[in-house]
């Protein structure tokens, strides 16, 4: 065993220009202890693990041939940059990752130079290179532009459609497809399949004409490792590939762990590529953790483990976590309807389609990052007669809303859609706040709008959604458990477009939409204690509102107040809506709707979150107490 160094390499890295000076073999022991750095610190935190450990030696490599931050390096969703954030100045604060105030989870621009450019949705780093790419081009930030996405995102639409209007642009630019045989799931379709043959059959890209000469240009250390890349690139075969018919270089498949592949490859396309070239990397997710090499996810995300073991240190929770309520809701209904599908964009463990699947695996079908198709296939399997839900979480669903439109709402076809983490998801952060699908959908002729303020409120919902077949319908449900409250023994149909009222009360009336319900309750407690005890109804519906219902509150109370976890143009607006229209505002009626404050939020735990927009149970007793003009010290509304 080479005998390490006394002081951990590590140690001495405090950014990349750091790592110009450390040999091959330090490199590689660099990226041991990186490794072992992200394994800690992954435990301390939770967040996405599996991820990071397959690009650990990917991300020592680039850092180490490539000029960043002046070199324009941009991880795919994000997930995979904990190395990444170790090996730029941010190891003294990886411990914070996704914790109030600290590091983001994915990939952030305001919060380093060597995060060119943010993410934590998929598919997007082709583009943002290539724009980088021709923005250098063009007299613009100077350097080169090095795209990092994995297998699944290479499957989402956005990715070739980059692909293809880079290889059109003919500008050098760099996309490294980090190929682990993984999604979160397993991957599906036949692009991942191809990827599968392109190294079972090893093709590569002769780059022995690149190769040529190029070795006298390298500086001489590097000239035995060029050396080497020549000698491994001899023997292998030459082959087209499915990327070159794009335009680009293809190099590959080379192994994503070997630093004796990864440097002399990166240092000999960094000195001689022209033109668009991509480098096909296999890795493995999870890499050097067992607990994570051989859980079925490769550790894709964890919460906080004990190291040794890998075991996680959850709590254990007495509500039925909503998603586990809807995915079982659902295989009851389908158990009676043959006719009910289901849909994932390669999300099936998280929208708890794997359940279904597991029951039905003729009617489930996960397309891969593929949102905008994932609702267009949807709208094809309602209007060849089939009862679509499909299952896409709010934030994703933002990626298939020309589809939800044009395809669905126009048709005015009867997809069912699920959205799930709706509202402030926590840890996750801004890019994963289900923040818009109330103000993106229910603007939408023809659609049903709902949300649930329980679980036991969305097993009726998936019940509703069966029954509805006028047209599309959605219901809204939040990341985490329940309430806890007593289930009922098969979903009934709610009547569309029909609130409830929980708590008859005087003055004021409060209209909750979805589960922020739980704290308009707490705080009715309170202020029945002050004598003041407000109205409380759920409205369950923001398309279509329940008319009466709500003019009836208007007839009946001074002021209304309407509570939703959605930024504005959502719920609360359609009410405004209702009520200009009825001209309840002429008569100097009082009325606040309680939504998403106009900022992105960052990342907390979902309770902070919603305090810091302002939404928890005693701000909300503050506003009622402020719209009937009385001040109490000390409550902020
Ligand atoms: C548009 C979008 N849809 C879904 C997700 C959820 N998601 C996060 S990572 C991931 C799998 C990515 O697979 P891959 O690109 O192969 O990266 P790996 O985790 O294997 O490194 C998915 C589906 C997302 N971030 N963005
Ligand atoms: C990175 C990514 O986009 C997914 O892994 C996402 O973080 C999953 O969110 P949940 O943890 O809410 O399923
Ligand atoms: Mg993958």
């Amino acid at each position: 065993m080479a005998d390490r160094p006394a002081t951990p390499i590590l140690d001495r890295v405090q950014s990349p220009s750091d790592m110009k000076a450390l040999s091959d073999r330090e490199l590689a022991q660099l990226a041991q202890e990186v490794r072992a750095e992200t394994i800690s610190a992954v435990s301390v935190t939770g967040g996405h693990l599996g991820a990071g450990l397959g690009v650990v030696e990917l991300t020592v490599a680039i850092h180490a041939v490539f000029d960043t931050p002046r070199d324009k390096l941009v991880w795919d969703v994000g997930h995979q940059c904990y190395p990444h954030k170790i090996l730029t100045g941010r190891r003294d604060r990886i411990r914070t990752l996704r914790t109030e105030g600290g590091l983001s989870g994915f990939t952030k621009r305001s919060e380093s130079p060597y995060d060119p450019f943010g993410a934590g949705h998929s598919s997007t780093s082709i583009s943002a290179a290539l724009g980088f790419a021709l923005a250098a081009d063009l007299g613009g930030d100077p350097g080169d532009a090095i795209a990092v996405i994995g297998d699944g995102s290479m499957s989402a639409g956005m990715a070739f459609e980059a692909m293809n209007n880079a290889g059109h642009l003919k500008k050098r630019m760099f996309v490294i497809l980090n190929d682990n045989e993984m999604s979160i799931a397993p991957p599906v379709g036949a692009l991942s399949s191809y990827l599968s043959r392109l190294y079972a059959e090893a093709p590569v890209q002769d780059l022995r004409q690149v190769a040529k000469g190029f070795v006298s240009l390298l500086p001489p250390p590097l000239q035995e490792g060029a050396r080497r890349a020549r000698e491994m690139l001899k023997g292998m075969a030459v082959g087209g590939t499915l990327f070159e018919e794009l335009g680009f270089n293809y190099i590959g498949p080379i192994d994503g762990h070997d630093l004796d592949q990864l440097l002399p490859v990166l240092r000999m396309v960094k000195a001689r590529a022209t033109g668009p070239t991509l480098i096909h990397v296999l890795t493995k997710k999870g890499k050097g953790y067992a607990p994570a090499e051989t859980a079925p996810d490769r550790g894709h995300a964890r919460g906080k483990f004990d190291v040794v073991t890998g075991e996680q240190k959850k709590a254990p929770s007495n509500a039925p976590a909503y998603t586990r309520v809807f995915a079982e809701s659902l295989i009851a209904e389908a158990e009676r309807d043959e006719k009910i599908v289901a849909v994932t964009a390669a999300m099936p463990d998280g929208t708890g389609l794997d359940l279904f699947a597991g029951r039905f695996p003729r009617r489930c079908f996960d397309v891969g990052i593929a949102e905008q198709h994932a609702v267009t296939f949807s709208a094809g399997l309602a209007a060849g007669g089939m009862k679509p839900f499909c299952a896409i979480y709010s934030t994703f669903l933002q990626r298939g809303y020309d589809q939800v439109v044009h395809d669905v709402a126009i048709q005015r076809l009867p997809v069912r859609f699920a959205i799930d983490r709706a509202g402030l998801v926590g840890a996750d952060g801004a890019t994963h706040a289900g923040a818009f699908d109330v103000a993106f959908l229910a603007n939408l002729p023809g659609i049903v709008v709902m949300a649930a303020a329980d679980e036991a409120e969305l097993k009726h919902m998936v019940a509703t959604a069966v029954a509805h077949d006028a047209g599309p319908i959605a219901f809204r449900y939040p990341r985490g458990e329940g309430m806890g409250v007593e289930m009922p023994a098969r979903g009934v149909p709610l009547e569309i477009g029909r609130g409830r009222v929980l708590r008859e009360g005087a003055r004021v009336a409060i209209l909750s939409f979805g589960t922020r319900l739980a704290e308009v309750l707490k705080a009715a407690e309170s202020l029945a204690a002050r004598g003041l005890a407000p109205t409380v109804a759920d409205a369950r519906f923001a398309k279509p509102l329940d008319r009466e219902l709500i003019l009836q509150l208007v007839r009946h109370h001074e002021a209304l107040i309407c509570v939703e976890e959605g930024a504005i143009g959502g719920f609360g607006s359609h009410v405004a809506q209702l009520l200009a229209e009825e001209g309840v505002f002429d008569r100097g009626f009082r009325f606040r709707s309680m939504v998403l404050p106009d900022t992105f939020i960052d990342h907390a735990s979902p309770e902070a979150m919603y305090r810091a927009a302002g939404m928890d149970a005693a701000q909300i007793e503050a506003r009622v107490l402020q719209v009937l003009g009385i001040e109490v010290i000390g409550l902020r509304a």
